[in-house]
């Protein structure tokens, strides 16, 4: 059977609320090439599919445009230089965190469309690189979610079947992603997504917030392994 052995959570919208640093980011990069700044909650409707897409979304052009690389340049190299000056932990993340890392035979990962460099200068300024035995951003692959490979590629490297992953995002990006990878997909309802666009991806599970997956990881794999043990 395939006992849950890695939870691998998105990051934007699951772990973190990135969405004052992301949105004066964008704000920034539309200045800077001068167009008008947008309002916060038509740029959080932007954030999923990576930053070339929503620069691209924000300066309303087509995401394979020229014209996107300077606006994509502006906000990369202002949300480096301002990783954190309004990032908070999402409601019970950084206690979700903790409480599985004491499981010995799970491990953590990071699977998320933002941008490497932004990631790193995220995490380690959140000080939580260590805790994650894999971790995937935007640029590392020539594919990001829904595409199933990055969940592939962590897999590989942890060295188990992606049938044993457990996904966890507030997106239909991280759900698509799980269900074509093979992975459980556990939908988180408090991020930037509405109830809607994440339950018509059909997660395998919703939950309100981070607090309530302890119990769902633990559900699966108490089921899991009694049924092993009983099978034998
Ligand atoms: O930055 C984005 O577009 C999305 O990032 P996420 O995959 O961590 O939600």
């Amino acid at each position: 059977m395939n006992i849950p052995a890695a939870v691998v959570f998105d990051l934007d919208g699951t772990l973190i609320d990135s969405r004052g640093d992301i949105v004066a980011a964008a704000n920034h990069a539309l200045s800077a090439t001068g167009r008008r700044p947008l309002p916060a909650q038509l740029i959080v409707r932007f954030i999923g599919d990576g930053a070339r897409a929503l620069c691209a979304r924000a300066a309303g052009l087509p995401e394979a445009s020229e014209e996107v690389d300077p606006v994509l340049a502006e906000f990369l190299a202002y949300y480096r230089a301002h990783p954190v000056e309004f990032t908070r932990w999402m409601p019970g993340a950084h206690e979700v965190i903790e409480q599985l890392t004491e499981w010995d035979d799970l491990t953590i990962a990071l699977c998320t469309n933002k941008p490497r460099a932004v990631t790193d200068a995220v995490l380690s300024a959140l000080g939580v690189r260590s805790r994650f035995r894999a971790i995937i951003a935007e640029g590392d692959l020539a594919e990001r979610k829904p595409s199933p490979a990055p969940l592939q590629w962590i897999a590989r490297v942890l060295g188990l079947d992606t049938a044993r992953l457990v996904m966890v995002g507030d997106g239909p990006q991280d759900i698509e992603s799980a269900r074509r990878a093979g992975a459980r997909s556990v939908g988180l309802l408090n991020g930037y997504s509405t109830r809607e666009r994440l339950a018509e991806a059909k997660p395998d599970v919703l939950i309100p917030t981070l607090l309530d997956l302890r119990d769902v990881v633990r559900r699966w794999r108490d089921a899991t392994v009694r049924i092993v043990s009983v099978a034998r």
